[in-house]
Parts: C-alpha cells; sequence; structure tokens
C-alpha cells in the first residue's frame, strides 16, 4: 500500500528524526536522493556538460536544490541559481559555488539554454500559487524544452489537499522526500507532478500507522477479492440486485448487470424494465420486472444507472443489505434515509452528482476533491467514492484514511463506465466485502481494466471495459 501524509505529520517526524542526527544530514540525504534521480533523468554519459538551472525560493526547498545542484556542477555540469526568494540557503548557495556553480544575474538567459531545470521555490512550506514574480520565470522554465524536475512538490500547488490557488510549475518529473503527500496523489496538484519518486530520508518508521491518504497496490486488491470455498454455491458467493435501466436507458442496465457479472457475486438478479435487453445479452441474469422488495433475497443491492425518474430507490434503500447508489439514484437523495439506514450504503457520484449532493458548483467539487468526499461521507453516513481522473474514496463518517485510486486513465471517460463500476462495487459487496474495500477495490480493477483495454492509446467504449474485468482480475490475483 502507498500512502501519504499531511504536512504537519512529516514535519513532526522529521524533527523527531533531526533531533537524534547530526545537523544537515536530512537535508544531505534528500539532496544526494534528488542528485541520484537527475543523473537518471539526463542519462548516462550526459552530466558532464549539462545545463542545469536552479530555481531557487527562501526555505529549505530551494537548500535541497542548491546542494543537489552541486553534486551535479561536482560531475561536471554546469550549474546556474536562480535566486527567487526574499532569501537563500546559506549552506547550500556556499556549497554550490564552492562546487563551480554560479548565480544568474538575468534568469531567462540560462534558461534559454538549460537541459534541466530543479523547481526548488516551495516545497511543504509553500502557500499559494506561485508569487507573481516567480511567474514568468515558471514559465520560461517551463517554454525551454528542459526538463522539470520538482523538488519534493511541482510549486504551488497545496501539499495537504491537491488543491491549486494560483499558477503552478509543470513537471515532468517530481523527487519527493520522506513520504508522499495527499497533493501528489490528488487532482488537480496531481497532474502538474508528472512521474513522482519517493527518496526515503529514515522517516518510514516515525510516521504514523494511519495515513492521509492510501493508494491500493496489486496485492493489497488481491487480499480483498473474494476467492470461492470448495463448498460455495452462487447463493453462498452472494447475490447482487440490480436495479437500473429504463425503456429510455435499457444500455444502462446491461452495463451495469456486466460489471456485476464480474464482481464475484454468485448470481445477478436484474429488478427493471430492461430485462429483455438485459436476458439477450447476458442470459445467466435472474431478471424479474416487478419492484425490488418482491423480486427475492439479495445480499447487496446496486441502484441507479439508467433508472430516469422510475420507483426503486427508496425500496432499496428500505432494505437491510448493502446498498450502492449510483447516477439517477444520486439525484435528490436524502441524507437523513441514508443516515438511518442499518446497513452500510454506497454513493458513488462523479463531481456533477457530488456537487449537486452537496449543494455547491461543479467546480468546487473539482477543486476541492478530497475536502468534498469527506463532507459527502459525514453528512451521509455513508461510505462515498467519488470519481473522477483520480477517483477517491472516504470511509462512511468521513474518518479514516481516503483511498485515492492510482489506476485511473483518461479514457474512463466515456459514457456508461460509471454503470460498469457501480455493478462491480455492488457484487463485491454481495460477495461481503465491506464498502471501503468494495469501493476502492472496484475502481481499481475498473481503472485496471480500461487501462488494459485502451491499451492505454486508444478510446475505448464500456462495454470493453467491462468485458476486461476479468483478465485485470487475474493480473492483480496473479
Ligand atoms: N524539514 C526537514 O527536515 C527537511 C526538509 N526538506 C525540504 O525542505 C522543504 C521545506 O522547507 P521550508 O519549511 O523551509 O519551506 P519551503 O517550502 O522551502 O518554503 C517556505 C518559504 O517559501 C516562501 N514562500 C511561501 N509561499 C510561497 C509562494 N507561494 N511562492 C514563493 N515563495 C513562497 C516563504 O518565505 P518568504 O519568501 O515569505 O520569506 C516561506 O518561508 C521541504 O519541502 C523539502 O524540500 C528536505 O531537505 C528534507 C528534510
Ligand atoms: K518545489
Amino acid at each position: 500500500m502507498r500512502t501519504a501524509y499531511r504536512v504537519e505529520t512529516v514535519r513532526a517526524a522529521e524533527a523527531e528524526l533531526m533531533s537524534r542526527l547530526p545537523e544537515g544530514t536530512l537535508m544531505r540525504r534528500a539532496a544526494a536522493g534528488l542528485a541520484a534521480a537527475c543523473f537518471s533523468l539526463l542519462g548516462r554519459g550526459r552530466v558532464y556538460g549539462a545545463r542545469v538551472v536552479l530555481l531557487v525560493g527562501s526555505g529549505d526547498n530551494g537548500g535541497d536544490a542548491l546542494y543537489a545542484g552541486a553534486r551535479l556542477a561536482r560531475r561536471g555540469a554546469g550549474v546556474t541559481a536562480v535566486l527567487l526568494g526574499s532569501r537563500a540557503h546559506a549552506g547550500g548557495l556556499a556549497a554550490l559555488r564552492a562546487a563551480g556553480g554560479r548565480v544568474a544575474e538575468d534568469p531567462f538567459e540560462p534558461l534559454a539554454a538549460a537541459d534541466l531545470v530543479l523547481d526548488g521555490i516551495t516545497g511543504i512550506g509553500g502557500h499559494g500559487g506561485l508569487r507573481p514574480d516567480a511567474v514568468p520565470v515558471a514559465r520560461a522554465a517551463r517554454g525551454s524544452g528542459a526538463v522539470v524536475v520538482a523538488v519534493d512538490l511541482p510549486s504551488g500547488v497545496d501539499a495537504d489537499t491537491g488543491e491549486v490557488a494560483g499558477e503552478v510549475l509543470r513537471a515532468d518529473a517530481t523527487v519527493t522526500f520522506g513520504a508522499y503527500k495527499p497533493g501528489l496523489l490528488i487532482d488537480p496538484a496531481r497532474e502538474y507532478a508528472g512521474a513522482v519518486r519517493l527518496v526515503g530520508i529514515g522517516l518510514e518508521d516515525l510516521l504514523p500507522s494511519v495515513p492521509e491518504l492510501q493508494a491500493l497496490q496489486h496485492e493489497d486488491v488481491a487480499r480483498m477479492l473474494p476467492v470461492p470455498a470448495a463448498e460455495s454455491d452462487k447463493y453462498r458467493r452472494g447475490v447482487v440486485g440490480v436495479v437500473a435501466g429504463s425503456r429510455r436507458y435499457p444500455g444502462a442496465a446491461v452495463l451495469a448487470v456486466a460489471g456485476a457479472l464480474h464482481g464475484g457475486a454468485g448470481a445477478v438478479r436484474y429488478v427493471g424494465p430492461a430485462g429483455e435487453a438485459v436476458i439477450a445479452r447476458f442470459p445467466e441474469t435472474l431478471v424479474h420486472a416487478g419492484p425490488p422488495a418482491k423480486a427475492g433475497r439479495v445480499q447487496a443491492w446496486v441502484v441507479g444507472p439508467g433508472l430516469g425518474d422510475a420507483p426503486g430507490v427508496d425500496d432499496v434503500l428500505a432494505s437491510d443489505v448493502p446498498v450502492a447508489v449510483d447516477a439517477d439514484g444520486l439525484r435528490g437523495l436524502s441524507a437523513e434515509l441514508v443516515r438511518a439506514r442499518t446497513a452500510p450504503t454506497l454513493l458513488t457520484p462523479h463531481a456533477g452528482e457530488a456537487a449537486a449532493l452537496l449543494g455547491v458548483a461543479r467546480e468546487a467539487v473539482e477543486a476541492r476533491r478530497l475536502a468534498a468526499v469527506r463532507e459527502l461521507a459525514t453528512r451521509f453516513g455513508a461510505t462515498v467514492l467519488l470519481k473522477g481522473s483520480t477517483t477517491l474514496v472516504a470511509e462512511a463518517g468521513g474518518r479514516g484514511p481516503v483511498r485515492v485510486n492510482p489506476t485511473g486513465t483518461s479514457w474512463l471517460a466515456t459514457a456508461g463506465s460509471g454503470d460498469v463500476l457501480s455493478g462491480l462495487a455492488g457484487s463485491l459487496l454481495a460477495a461481503g466485502l465491506p464498502a471501503i474495500d468494495a469501493a476502492s477495490a472496484a475502481a481499481y480493477l475498473h481503472g485496471l481494466a480500461a487501462r488494459r483495454a485502451s491499451g492505454g492509446a486508444s478510446p475505448i467504449a464500456a462495454g470493453e471495459v467491462a468485458s476486461a474485468l476479468s483478465d485485470a482480475w487475474r493480473d492483480v490475483t496473479s
């Protein structure tokens, strides 16, 4: 499991470690890791003679850049520092000068010819976007064609939340120290970080066991996924009921059932007016045209995809089994009703649906995804999966670590892909997974399936995502 910690937590661990070590040890470790990453980015044999520009802010982030620059200069790179802060780290500056580096009078001249730029303007001590005097310099760095490496974080992002309040210098790669920060994993900030590399500086054992964010990896998901025992029959494996589709949108029912068939439940019971379309595509489905309450026992429900104004949501919420509510099921959903449930509820909104539930604009959710998902989970007393380029899952009540899905791909922004996801999540609920695991494992498999189906490079249809779920499952468990 990959974890991310808030700035105050990282700082506390750093203070503890620093009190046990000679002064400057941590910065030396950080700078050594940063320089090593730069050597590998520049490529073997290309450090000597490389033109490197350091953008240096007032704090220790600039210090890291200066010490790493000194290491590059000692290996024969031409290193120039551009000082952008109210002051510059004195030890770092001395080290750079001693190694043959120089300080630029005019920032634009060295940037025009740079091969590599180190962004050390701000790290975890930064607030808000780049300051006005840094903006043209950052733009020149971005426009120079040089590889831009962010030191710890791209300058201008909010480390704790992933929010972006102004201009940010977009990096090709970020070298972060001690622990991931939430802003490196959550959009919009994540988008500016490029490929993120973690350099250990010895903090690992001093960080608390509960992080701010968790990103599952294959082995975590493999441990969660249900495995049928020898004596399992379809009912023991769990039956998932899908209340979805309408005469107008029969396809949503087909896609939600397709997702549900790949989620480990033993059987899928479809309830609604699109039974014929569902059976035509998936003859293994049990179909029922009446109300959900009369459809027979299930271990979990999925309600909402393509439902239009059809009834069914209240019926399903009145049940005593876990329920995943998606799409049309979320419209006008009552927080009181959801909070009053005794069984778990999972809500799977996209940013627009989340905004409607919170009574804010969609842009506000997109800008503050972490706060939005926690707020929904608190208000509804439900586990919430907020879909998007970085899908987040918050536990009911909004406490505990939020899970961020690392497998997403922008090819998933395609009609019907959400229907597949909610069917899959409901199926995992029926198979007995806790809601947080069902939601985050579903997001993980769904993203992986989309990557497989698109080959990372081509548009995909939602049905193809569903078809690739078995392969994704095998990738994770093998
Ligand atoms: N602690 C450790 O053990 C280790 C720390 N390490 C490193 O130190 C970094 C943290 O260093 P830090 O605390 O000095 O803060 P940092 O991010 O450099 O900048 C703060 C200063 O910047 C300014 N400023 C603020 N906002 C701004 C803006 N928008 N735009 C421009 N400037 C802005 C403001 O100063 P002002 O200019 O207002 O005087 C503020 O005081 C951390 O990210 C990691 O790289 C590693 O070496 C590992 C060991
Ligand atoms: K930085």
